[in-house]
């Protein structure tokens, strides 16, 4: 049955179709010279002289020219289908929503295994054109050869293989599927240690964790072994049976020797023939399992690339605010759980357009989660959020992505310097210098970014490691602003800076006469007293409002008593 996925892989393939054609007839020139070559050799050998020796090198060479322009047309081809697959599953993945467990999210090493399996498949097409004409020639030469034994053998042959062939597939599919679960387990978890290897270090956890990588392994090992003591038995079967066919034909072709209907030179070359036919038929079910794991592959990434799709498809369907400069915010009684806990109870908080609000609360009350939930990265079990009017839910991932911007928590940046990581932020390029220093400005940054010998151009290397903590804040800062988007989502801007850098930020930033509408995860005085407005939360709900003068100025109301537990800090 054809599956989306087959689907998915042709299309892949279909431009490599016409090369493949011509890798096939190089394939069947090469196996031709092939067959030919021990006449060949026998000819030369009987005739002698020059002419025939020139034929015979001039048939090799164009045998060798054919198996030449079959490596390269089906090597380079198997490389070509690899990287159009990891290009669009990559595009795919970034766009992919957000998940909750790194399980979930899958591995990149996962993803390379299954991109190899689908790319190998092409390299299995070529097994494929030679056990098939193996088959063939097999066919043709004994039912030539004898049309008795033929009948007689034949369908039984082709039967059990077909059974075989069947039997294996179904059995390979479900294999497949549970030793890539397996192994994307044990890859997800490498990746991410080994992607945080200094915490492993430093807690001196390398032991711990190569046992707990090894138990991973071991799953799949389990896996594997299980499937394979079923292809073992299936070996068994096969190879009990075909011996058992292999007798019947030695029984029936000596009694047709016995009665002269076949010499004994015409039953040797018969079972020659049956041999070419028999190995055809086994190359062609021992590629069953192979075809099949390369088709479980390109169901996980045609997967994988379906959700991205299904967003970018929703992007003509709604009217684009463009020219907006702040638009306002709805959170209207949210309800929002992740796996295990409700985290937002009733959330509500609304923002007109332009306003700047602090968001603060005890650690863990969902502060980040009421940003997230703007940038659309999770689904709300009931209520609503609205930008300019619109529910997020609504909105394709190229609307919402050009009326939000933000600078999240301990943010990484991207970009070979500190222009391009400024820049990456930029809803259009070509962006001038200029605007690159105005958004490092508003953010605090240029000044440390000036008193470095290389300036905006200093690299800032993997993820930001260059840069201490606070400068790549205030660079991931500067990415943000420079978006000019009309809401600007904060998550503790100033965690990483000292109190006065912290105070000058937030004039900086707040104190702008045309401001997008800004909403602040915050534990930061500085920041809370220069936004218009505070809403504290508490329980997953929004439980005071107003200006911060008046809030703390009410020494029984919640956000005084986070001020005396001491959760505010001035930076
Ligand atoms: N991806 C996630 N999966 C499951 N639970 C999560 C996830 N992210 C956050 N949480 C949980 O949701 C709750 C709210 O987290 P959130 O990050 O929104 O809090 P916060 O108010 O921003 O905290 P902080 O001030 O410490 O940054 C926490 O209890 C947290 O453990």
């Amino acid at each position: 049955m054809i599956t989306d996925a087959d689907v998915w892989l042709a299309r892949h393939l279909q431009p490599e179709v016409p090369r493949l054609c011509l890798g096939a007839g190089a394939l069947v020139l090469s196996s031709f010279v092939n067959f030919r070559t021990g006449a060949q050799l026998k000819t030369a050998i009987e005739e002698g002289g020059k002419s025939s020796a020139v034929r015979s090198l001039m048939l090799f060479g164009l045998g060798a020219a054919a198996g030449c322009v079959r490596t390269i047309i089906f090597d380079s081809a198997s490389e070509r289908l690899r990287a159009s697959m990891s290009v669009q599953v990559f595009a795919a993945k970034l766009l992919e929503e957000p998940s909750q467990s790194p399980e979930e999210r899958g591995s990149v090493a996962a993803m390379d295994s299954d991109v190899a399996l689908c790319a190998d498949f092409i390299l299995k097409i070529q097994n494929v054109a030679r056990f098939t004409s193996s088959i063939v020639g097999g066919t043709v030469a004994m039912f030539r050869a004898s049309w008795k034994l033929s009948a007689a053998v034949w369908p039984l042959l082709v039967l059990g293989a077909l059974h075989g062939a069947r039997a294996g597939a179904k059995r390979s599919m479900k294999s497949a599927q549970s030793l890539a679960q397996a192994r994307e387990d044990a890859l997800s978890f490498a990746e991410e240690r080994l992607q945080h290897s200094d915490l492993v270090r430093w807690f001196c956890r390398a032991e711990e964790e190569a046992k707990a990588f090894h138990v991973k392994c071991e799953k799949s090992v389990a896996v594997a072994t299980s499937s394979a003591r079923k292809r073992g038995v299936a070996h068994f079967v096969l190879d009990w049976a075909s011996k058992g066919v292999l007798l019947g034909l030695s029984s029936l072709g000596s009694q047709l020797v016995a009665r002269g209907e076949l010499t004994a030179g015409q039953l040797t070359s018969y079972f020659f023939h049956a041999t070419f036919l028999g190995l055809g038929l086994y190359g062609l079910v021992g590629l069953v399992p192979e075809i099949v794991a390369a088709r479980a592959a390109a169901m996980r990434l045609s997967n994988s690339t379906k959700a991205a799709k299904a967003k970018a498809n929703t992007a003509e369907t709604s009217t684009l605010l463009q020219g907006e400069r702040a638009l306002p915010i709805n959170f209207k009684n949210v309800h929002f759980r992740y796996s295990d806990q409700e985290v937002l109870q009733g959330f509500s908080l609304q923002l007109a357009a332009g306003e700047t609000c602090a968001l603060v609360g005890a650690s863990g009350c969902g502060k980040t989660t009421a940003l997230r939930l703007l940038l659309g990265d999770f689904h709300i079990s009931s209520g609503e959020v609205c930008i300019g009017g619109s529910n997020v839910g609504t909105l394709s991932l190229k609307e919402l992505r050009h009326m939000v911007s933000v600078a999240p928590q301990a943010a990484a940046l991207l970009g070979s310097s500190v222009t391009e990581a400024i820049k990456f932020g930029a809803k259009s390029n070509p962006v001038s210098a200029e605007s690159v220093e105005d958004a490092a400005k508003a953010a605090s940054a240029h000044s440390f970014v000036k008193s470095r010998p290389q300036g905006y151009d200093a690299p800032v290397g993997r993820g930001g490691e260059l840069l201490s903590g606070g400068e790549r804040q205030r660079v991931a800062l500067a990415r943000a602003l420079i978006r000019d988007a009309p809401v600007l989502l904060l998550d503790e801007p100033t965690s990483g800076l000292d109190a006065n850098t912290a105070a000058s930020l937030a004039e900086a930033v707040l104190g702008r006469t045309s401001r997008p509408t800004t909403l602040i995860a915050t534990h930061s005085l500085a920041l809370i007293r220069s936004c218009d407005t505070v809403a504290v939360v508490s329980k997953g709900q929004v439980v005071q409002r107003g200006r911060f003068a008046d809030l703390i100025s009410d020494a029984s109301g919640q956000l005084a008593q986070i001020a005396r537990s001491g959760e505010l800090q001035e930076a």
